[in-house]
């Protein structure tokens, strides 16, 4: 877990304009490469936002044919804790709500786009859309994030083995 945690804290480094940000860590279920059940999310940053193209498929199906709400949820989350790279400093989520303006459909590219709108001590307030190519909003996200100490997560257990199944 420290080894994680470790490298997560070294992210917190200057990232240029245009670049691709780092994952959180290997497992994230968010965008992390090595969780087999994840959403593999891929985030560049852009000026002060950041910004990611993404596809549901089957696995994160709700109704049939359409991404479950909270695996939308999940993507726009993981999306804010990209923000954090470029504020510079950990935070974690602590409240997170989710507008859900339309349909969002399995196989279809939305482009994501997030930013902070107010950082205020220890509260970062954030906001985020997700939209077709065409710029018809599907969702929409604003969460608060408590800045915490990398001690935080020392609380969390060392991950278990990742089941292929
Ligand atoms: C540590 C803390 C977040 C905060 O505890 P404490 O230190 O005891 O904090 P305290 O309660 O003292 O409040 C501090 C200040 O905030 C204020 N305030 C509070 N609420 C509101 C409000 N709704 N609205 C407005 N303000 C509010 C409150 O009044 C106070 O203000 P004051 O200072 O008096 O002016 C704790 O609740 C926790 O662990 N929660 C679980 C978090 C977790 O597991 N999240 C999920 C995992 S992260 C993830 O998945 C995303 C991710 C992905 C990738 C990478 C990174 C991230």
């Amino acid at each position: 877990m420290n080894s994680i945690l470790g490298s997560w804290a070294d992210k917190f480094r200057p990232h240029p304009d245009g670049t691709k940000l780092p994952p959180h860590h290997g497992h994230c279920l968010g965008c992390g490469p090595d969780n087999p059940h994840g959403h593999h999310l891929v985030v560049q940053r852009r000026g002060e936002e950041v910004h990611a193209v993404y596809r549901f498929s089957e696995r994160h199906m709700g109704a049939p044919g359409i991404a479950h709400g909270g695996a939308v949820a999940t993507v726009l989350d993981d999306l804010f804790g990209f923000l954090l790279y470029l504020t510079g400093t950990p935070a974690v989520t602590r409240q997170l709500e989710v507008r859900y303006d339309a349909p969002v459909i399995l196989g279809t590219a939305y482009e994501l786009a997030a930013r902070v709108v107010r950082d205020d001590g220890r509260k970062l307030f954030v906001e985020a859309e997700m939209a077709e190519a065409g710029g018809t909003v599907v969702a929409t996200a604003s969460a608060l994030f408590l800045k915490v100490d990398i001690a935080h997560f020392d609380r969390g257990a060392p991950p278990a083995p990742v089941d292929p199944d």
